[in-house]
């Protein structure tokens, strides 16, 4: 569903896990920063809404998106970190390079995420412009930020309740 049907700030909040005790960790893309500080703020502001403590939350920056696979490994691999949020904007130039970002970002977090057993999340924008940027950055379409820490926080609930499920 495109975000012109779903706002990324609006999602439901039933059954979610007890927040306050889980530790995230957020790594967050220095191009395009004025789009990436947005996101930001939008994922800091939402984990402290559930529960978050803010001691419970680090941020790391890396120069770029195709960074952001390598920052969120050495995140998810400490035995303190529970989830791993991935803020970037990588916006369509002239040539291709956005789109081999793009699918090296995607393929690369699926990858830590795989491997280290956690969340890391992919809050990742990819827009053709600027203004389309923005508006999932705390404009009409809501902020993909918010988004990305509820799906950390969504992703910790289901973990929770995978390991603790017993059958009868
Ligand atoms: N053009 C954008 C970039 N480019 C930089 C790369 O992410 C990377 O840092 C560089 O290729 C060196 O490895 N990054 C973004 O996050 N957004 C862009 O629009
Ligand atoms: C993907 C980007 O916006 C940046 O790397 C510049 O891209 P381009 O050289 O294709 O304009």
């Amino acid at each position: 569903m495109a975000s012109e049907l779903k706002n990324l700030s609006v999602f439901s909040t039933d059954n979610l896990p007890d927040v306050s005790i889980h530790r995230f960790a957020i790594v967050v893309a220095e191009w395009n920063s004025d789009v990436t500080e947005a996101l930001f703020n939008g994922a800091y502001q939402t984990l402290l809404h559930y529960g978050a403590k803010p001691d419970n939350i680090i941020r790391g920056n890396v120069p770029g998106s195709y960074e952001l696979t390598l920052g969120a490994q050495w995140f998810a691999q400490r035995d303190d970190i529970d989830a791993v949020i991935c803020l970037g904007c990588v916006i369509q130039g002239e040539t291709k390079h956005n789109d081999y970002i793009n699918h090296a970002v995607a393929q690369g977090l699926t990858n830590v995420s795989i491997k280290t057993g956690k969340p890391v999340i992919f809050g990742v924008l990819t827009p053709n412009d600027q203004q389309q940027a923005l508006d999932r950055a705390g404009g009409k379409h809501g902020n993909k930020g918010d988004e990305a820490a509820m799906t950390a926080i969504k992703m910790l609930g289901l973990q929770k309740q995978v390991y603790s499920f017993q059958f009868k």
